[in-house]
């Protein structure tokens, strides 16, 4: 197999175009135009409030733009928020949870195919979780919980990945890992988009965003874009 073309040579897996997007009448992203390329992972990066989440919200088609578009070329994308979709105060096993995603295609009042049970098992394998599967999601530890939640857009099968701060609190060897887990998805075809803090993450990855004030300042080549962003790296 041929390697993959650089991810700013890649077909975009969803565009963005002039996109703007906000709460309750007030604008926080202003017409961000920016390419997602297929198979690649691409990182948000940006200071505190600069519309990371707003931008992944928007993607996900949870917030609607106010004006722009966002086209994806491909089926629904998956969403993992921050904190992940489920309340952990939910007496909810670690299965349960990654089962919610199969849940959300079946409707409530079908049953699981088994089709459905082997994709939350490889979602679990792929997580290495496979052993707190009987486990309550509010015994687990954060970075435990953070799998469950990847594991959980996962089992939604869709080949875009949208992450909300996947690595947040977690200790540098699980971030490490997390990273790599994303990077493996990007091989194997799913394009990954993740908001992060972490630059060790955003710097591993294919593609970077830089938002600013909600506005995109830089993107491209993760060591370039965050190379020319001193005040991030301080
Ligand atoms: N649900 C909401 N309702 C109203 N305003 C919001 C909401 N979510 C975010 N905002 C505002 O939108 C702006 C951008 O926030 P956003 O969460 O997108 O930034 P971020 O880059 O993800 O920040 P952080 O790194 O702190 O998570 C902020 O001013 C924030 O207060």
């Amino acid at each position: 197999m041929s390697p993959l073309p650089p991810a700013y040579d890649r077909p975009p897996r969803t565009r963005l175009d002039a996109l703007s997007a906000g709460y309750d009448g007030r604008t926080v992203l202003h017409q961000v135009t920016a390419d997602i390329p297929e198979s690649a992972v691409t990182s948000l990066v940006g200071a505190n409030g600069s519309g990371k989440s707003t931008l992944l919200s928007a993607v996900a088609g949870v917030i609607r733009p106010t004006a722009g578009t966002v086209v994806h070329r491909g089926g629904a994308p998956a969403f993992v928020p921050q904190r992940g979709a489920v309340s952990d105060a939910l007496p909810l096993t670690v299965r349960q949870t990654v089962a919610m995603a199969r849940w959300r295609e079946r409707g409530l009042w079908r049953r699981l195919t088994g089709r459905d049970h082997s994709t939350v098992d490889e979602a679990l394998e792929r997580l290495g979780i496979t052993d707190l599967a009987g486990r309550q999601l509010g015994e687990l530890s954060g970075g435990q919980r953070q799998r469950a939640f990847i594991a959980q857009g996962l089992a939604q099968r869709s080949d875009l990945l949208l992450l909300d701060e996947p690595c947040t609190g977690l200790d540098p060897g699980t971030r490490q890992s997390i990273s790599r887990l994303l990077a493996d998805l990007a091989a194997d075809g799913t394009t990954v988009v993740q908001a992060t803090h972490d630059l060790d993450s955003a710097r591993s990855g294919d593609h970077c965003l830089l938002l600013r004030a909600g506005h995109l300042d830089a993107a491209g080549e993760p060591g370039a874009v965050l190379d020319g962003a001193p005040a991030l790296l301080s």
